[in-house]
């Protein structure tokens, strides 16, 4: 069987930043701007030290004018740095925010397309997760710490550029005592954040695919008695993601040494300075410039070493969500793949109207178990049939791989001689559509949820369709379709959600409707009349159907039988 694509759960996070270069690409001019403000501020920030420097010397060796000058500058200085640092603030908050607001489009754009089956192999939780939770942290971390990280680095850079230009020595003596101790701390840190981070990330995916889990079946739970069982579960997956809680801040504890090395390298440069000083080889305001320095050096080197907790809990984010992004990519790259030889010049003509037909086609969700084996049938156009068979016999996987929903193991589906698999999610969507038992709907209005269907039809249409299938009145009676549905459709029963599947399958106007129990849960009266509605407004379409109610399928001119995933049978209804 073809295995599905896959979301890692710890997905590498090397070389995440140049993963995420096309992200940024287009807001490019925007970050550029927003950076070279960042650097002016840090630059201002950093030449308050020398010009307080100046002012000393000039203090000390009464030098009025010089004096004036160095306070004049330090306060025409404060007032720039003061318009820099808003400015750099809001340009790179909007910046990043609008980097933000593109990967959280692409995450839905991605997963409202992805393939059926990548659905179906994760955990609702687990991709809501990193849809929502991973980048809600990514866009926390752009507005709290991404001007912090690039103000730090740049202070800490112009701040080294000034204490090598006052006293190289003196530079080096601190740098000495300050910079390796600070690495090996650092080093210890970064040897277990990603570890620690990854870890917690997916613990906290496990128990949020547990929680939504929890409200899906929770009258199954309530009504079997099986929550306590089911607690436990929750309980197990709580205490990894507590224990990979309680991991990752013992690791973020380690960089707190840092503050004790600083104390270390503010000693020595007392000894150091003083000693240079009663030499004559310094004066006492380039001692004062590397005091005044010597704190945007620590304050750079401790707020980095805060960052790096929130930089590495980024970087752990950004992987997870490039992760979700590539693979939803790869599941739509293999699913379109093949379809483009349709545009190629001989590429196939896909006709609007045409005949479906399968040949040996083969199905497995798990390898070796094959749960269609070589069903062969075709459905010449305007074909009415009903598909039987007892459960788990394979219909609805059928009605999944004749939709082009799965992509077939062995043997091909085709509509109108063309591979399912060589013509666009678009197109097929345009020729063939299922109704499932399960209609699902989004919170909104009546209009909302039929306006979901690919061809997003006016108003006018929607009315007509709804007074086609004799729907006037069960509309009026909802309150009309600006009528409120609920949160996902919950105000409606689950007939009336069914209902609401067929308007749309009506709406669609495919060559071929297959409905997989599509009335299973309308009253029989109700479901007969909308069923032959259906069926009357396209003479020429072909309706699949799949039911278990009798009455439904004896209408149909032919039925299918289906037994463990093979056509066992299949006969004509008496007229
Ligand atoms: N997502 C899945 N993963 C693994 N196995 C599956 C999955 N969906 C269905 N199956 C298995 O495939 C077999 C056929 O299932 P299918 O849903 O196609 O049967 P069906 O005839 O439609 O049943 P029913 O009448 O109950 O709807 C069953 O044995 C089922 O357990």
């Amino acid at each position: 069987m073809a295995e599905p694509v896959l979301l890692n759960d710890q997905p590498d996070e090397r070389r995440v930043l140049r993963r995420a270069a096309p992200h940024l690409r287009p807001h490019r001019r925007a970050l550029i701007i927003a950076l070279t403000v960042g650097l002016a501020d840090s630059a201002a920030l950093v030449a308050v030290a020398p010009l307080v420097g100046r002012a000393t010397d000039a203090l000390l060796g009464d030098d009025r004018a010089g004096l004036l000058w160095a306070v004049g500058v330090l306060l025409a200085l404060a007032v720039v740095q003061l318009g820099l640092a808003r400015a750099g603030e809001l340009l790179l908050a909007k910046a990043g925010e609008n980097v933000v607001r593109g990967l959280r489009e692409r995450c839905v754009e991605n997963l409202a397309s992805a393939p059926l089956r990548f659905l179906e192999s994760h955990h609702t939780g687990e991709l809501l997760r990193r849809t929502t939770s991973e980048v809600a942290d990514l866009a926390s971390f752009v507005r709290m710490h991404l001007r912090n990280i690039i103000s730090t680095v740049a202070t800490l850079v112009f701040t080294l550029v000034v204490l090598f230009g006052y006293s190289w020595q003196l530079a080096l003596v601190q740098l000495a005592v300050f910079v390796p101790p600070t690495m090996l701390v650092m080093r210890w840190f970064q040897r277990s954040a990603p570890g620690a981070y990854g870890g917690k990330a997916a613990a906290e995916a496990a128990v949020a695919a547990t929680f939504t889990e929890t409200l899906v079946v929770r009258e199954a739970l309530q009504s079997a008695r099986g929550l306590p069982g089911w607690m436990r579960r929750f309980g197990r997956e709580n205490a990894v993601a507590v224990g990979a809680a309680r991991r990752a801040i013992r690791v973020e504890n380690r960089i707190d040494l840092v503050s004790l090395v600083e104390g270390m390298a503010m000693v020595a440069l007392l000894l150091v300075g003083g000693w240079s000083v009663s030499r004559g080889a310094i004066s006492v305001g380039t001692v004062v410039v590397f005091i005044l320095a010597s704190r945007n050096l620590f304050d750079s080197f401790s707020e980095i070493s805060q960052l790096v907790g929130h930089v590495q809990k980024a970087r752990t984010g950004l992987a997870r969500l490039l992760d979700l992004l590539s693979a939803t990519d790869r599941a739509l790259a293999g699913q379109e793949a093949a379809v483009v030889a349709q545009r190629s010049p001989d590429g196939h003509e896909v006709p609007l109207r045409g005949e479906l037909s399968c040949e040996g086609l083969g199905y497995a969700y798990r390898d070796g178990t094959e749960v269609l084996g070589g069903v062969t049938l075709s459905f010449p156009v305007g074909d009415r049939v009903g598909v039987v068979g007892e459960t788990g016999s394979g219909k609805t996987t059928l009605s999944k791989l004749l939709c082009g929903l799965y992509t077939p193991d062995r043997g091909a589906v085709r509509f109108g001689g063309v591979d399912l698999r060589e013509i666009s999610e678009s197109e097929l969507r345009r020729r063939v559509v299922l109704v499932p038992q399960e209609v699902r709907m989004v919170t909104g209005t009546v209009a909302d949820n039929l306006e979901l269907v690919r061809s997003a039809p006016t108003r006018a249409a929607i009315e007509r369709v709804v007074e086609e299938l004799g729907l006037d009145d069960w509309i009026r009676n909802l309150g009309g379709l600006d009528a409120e549905v609920g949160v996902r459709g919950g105000r409606l029963s689950a007939g009336e959600r069914q209902i609401i599947g067929l308007l749309r399958a009506a709406l669609a106007d495919p060559a071929v409707l297959v409905l997989d129990e599509a009335t299973a849960d309308i009253d029989p009266v109700t479901a007969e009349r909308l069923e032959h509605a259906l069926d009357g407004m396209s003479a020429d379409r072909t309706l699949i159907v799949i039911a278990h109610r009798p009455a439904t399928i004896a209408r149909l001119p032919r039925v299918v039988v289906l037994e463990n995933g093979r056509v066992v049978k299949q006969m004509a209804h008496a007229r």
